[in-house]
């Protein structure tokens, strides 16, 4: 069984940041790994959102992991990439009410709408994740596999919904990495911030609990088989029973622990596309990681992932060969020290090379 190794790493933090270089160029050593991504087509997109929870500087969490060099990184490797910036949040769309919403002033002084049972910012937080999901279905359109870095993880509302409705032929499945499930409605909510909901958006069986927009977004397209979830360790009761009546596949810290990382991976993707066709979307919460790895995020949990067993499962998932897009999500570079935000940016970066380009990139 894997020992579990999270002492003394504040130093080596310090060492890490300033050793690695923002950008990485091209070597002799590298060259055969570009030949290996030649043919990987890669679009970024920016969700710079922070209306899903409380605290200011998430939106900044695309700008810090862009300026880690990642894409200058991607490129070295001969990887076609491209940068489709950032969607912004348009503010006439934080100016509509709705019937059923009661305006609040908001801590952050702008308007607060409340949704019919108290979803904090619906109105803002579902019409940004409409925008978000045309601009999806755009980069996957141009047959790009779709990187979307957050801004908080309401934005997989949009981006879960871009990629499922830009494939309606095949069924996506989503593998979420997560400290937290993110899966309560408006009632079930204990704090109203909707990325602790936007997993029970895409659930079927669960949508009809939740208030949509006057058209109906989001349209559900996940039966409860099409969601797995590893990294779990902090569940709200309500989002507890969900997982149990559904019989969503679910593994937390324990089952990590007891059955090691690589065998829950296989595990999920088994469950998730039994062929092994369906196409894949990672949604990857940093706080997935322990906070010794990743501590500049909102809700950080101990007792989290190690970056080794978070690389396992995105180079698991890449390994399958259907990854379709990936969300970063609670980068905060506002939370702890600027050492600490360089540290969990980097830690970001690292995911999404896994993702993308598997182990052999650094
Ligand atoms: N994406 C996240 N970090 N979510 C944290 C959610 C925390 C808690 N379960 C809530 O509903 O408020
Ligand atoms: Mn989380
Ligand atoms: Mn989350």
């Amino acid at each position: 069984m894997a020992v579990r190794v999270l002492c003394s790493r504040q130093a080596l933090r310090l060492c890490s940041v300033l050793a690695s270089p923002s950008t990485s160029s091209s070597s002799s050593s590298s060259l055969g790994l570009q030949q290996s991504n030649r043919g990987l087509r890669v679009g970024f997109l920016g969700a710079p959102f922070n209306k899903g929870q409380r605290r200011a500087g998430v939106s900044e969490g695309p700008q810090a992991v862009k300026d880690t060099g990642i894409i200058t990184t991607l490129h070295d490797l001969g990887v076609d990439v491209r940068d489709y910036g950032d969607v912004e949040l348009d503010n006439n769309n934080n100016n509509h009410n709705n019937n059923h919403s009661k305006q609040l002033t908001d801590d952050v002084s702008d308007s607060l709408y409340l949704g019919p049972n108290g979803e904090r910012h619906f109105q803002t937080v579902l019409t940004y994740n409409q925008r978000l999901s045309s601009k999806v279905g755009e980069v996957l359109k141009d047959g790009r596999l779709c990187v979307t870095v957050g801004g908080d993880h309401s934005i997989a509302i949009g981006t879960i919904h871009g990629h499922a409705h830009s494939n309606p032929e095949h069924q996506v499945v989503v593998l979420w990495v997560d400290a937290h499930a993110d899966l309560n409605t408006g009632t079930s909510s204990p704090s109203g911030n909707m990325h602790g909901m936007p997993a029970a958006f895409h659930i079927t069986n669960l949508s009809s609990r939740h208030a949509k927009l006057q058209d109906g977004f989001p349209q559900a397209s996940l039966a409860t088989t099409h969601l797995a979830y590893i990294g779990l360790r902090d569940v709200d009761k309500g989002e507890r029973a969900f997982l149990d009546q559904l019989g969503i596949v679910n593994y937390g810290m324990r089952e990590v622990d007891r059955l090691g990382v690589r065998e829950v991976v296989a595990r999920c993707l088994d469950h998730l596309s039994p062929s092994n066709t369906r196409p894949l979307h990672v949604s990857f919460d940093i706080d997935a990681l322990d906070p010794l790895e990743a501590p500049s995020t909102g809700t950080p949990v101990r007792g989290g992932l190690t970056m080794r067993e978070g690389l396992v499962v995105v180079e698991e998932a890449r390994a399958g060969g259907h990854m379709g897009a990936l969300d970063l999500v609670e980068v905060n570079p506002h939370l702890g020290t600027p050492t600490d935000a360089a540290y969990t940016a980097h830690a970001a970066k690292e995911i999404i090379m896994g993702a993308l380009v598997g182990g052999d990139s650094q």
